[in-house]
């Protein structure tokens, strides 16, 4: 999955979708709203005949507008061609420094949306315990923050990642703070079913090229995951046999 925001250019957008391979792409309900100058055409610069179409609630601080917007973008994704589109990519944001989830109003906002009969897929910290309760509550998904958005730290939640992986029964999204290819190699070597990633690619200096690259680690990370890894052992083994050696 990827991102719509803090490309330079609708082109380059277009450009980085098509080359990371991705198959889902969230669109901010309020910016297509908006109509304002950096944002108008947004929704009309993507193929949604090739691209499902993720709306997200970024923006909104509680769970009533979560609510809401949601369904504006349930309405949006229609009049763009999705009629049985019922994806959202929940986010509940108070914090404007951090933009770390609300884990109450995200709960209280999915609860409502996954009566409406949306597919609910909460952005969260990465809390083993909310994750379960979302899943147990009918969420399509849990997304996990590796770090804060945009930061580009990587994955700095890995053990709790870990625990949420080795729990869910839904898939797992790991969304938010992958910075370079290794980071998304990583997060899907552990077992991610899939990532989002915006920043590491819209701000890179040739964000297409970034975007090719960040496919091609998904793919060599889930690769990696169903090839099983050896275990991590604290001595060396030789990688050529001992027996028949010409010295004695
Ligand atoms: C576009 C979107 O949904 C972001 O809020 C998402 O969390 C990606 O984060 P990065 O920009 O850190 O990749």
């Amino acid at each position: 999955m990827t991102g719509t925001g803090k490309y330079r250019t609708f082109d380059q957008m277009g450009q980085s979708i098509a080359a990371s391979g991705c198959e889902i792409v969230t669109v901010a309900v309020r910016r297509v709203q908006t109509q304002a100058p950096g944002h108008a055409g947004l929704a009309e610069a993507i193929d949604w005949q090739k691209i499902w179409m993720l709306p997200n609630t970024a923006g909104c601080q509680t769970a009533e507008e979560a609510v809401r917007v949601a369904r504006l973008g349930r309405e949006m994704a229609k009049l763009l061609g999705q009629e049985d589109n019922n994806f959202v990519k929940l986010e509940v944001i108070p914090d404007g420094k951090y933009l770390l989830p609300d884990p109450l109003g995200t709960l209280a906002a999915a609860e409502q949306l996954v009566k409406e009969g949306f597919a609910v897929l909460p952005y969260i910290n990465a809390d083993p315990l909310l994750a379960k309760r979302l899943e147990e509550m009918g969420c399509a998904t849990v997304m996990p923050l590796g770090s804060p958005i945009g930061s580009g730290q990587g994955i700095k939640n890995a053990a709790n990642i870990a625990i949420i992986l080795e729990n869910a029964q839904v898939p797992v999204v790991v969304d938010a703070g992958i910075g370079t290819p290794s980071e998304a190699a990583q997060a899907m070597e552990m077992g991610a079913d899939a990532l989002l990633i915006n920043t590491a690619i819209a701000q890179a200096d040739q964000p297409a090229k970034m975007a090719q690259a960040m496919g091609l680690a998904t793919q060599a990370g889930r690769l990696a995951y169903q090839a099983g890894r050896i275990p991590v052992q604290a001595m060396a083994s030789a990688s050529s046999p001992l027996s028949g050696r010409i010295a004695s």
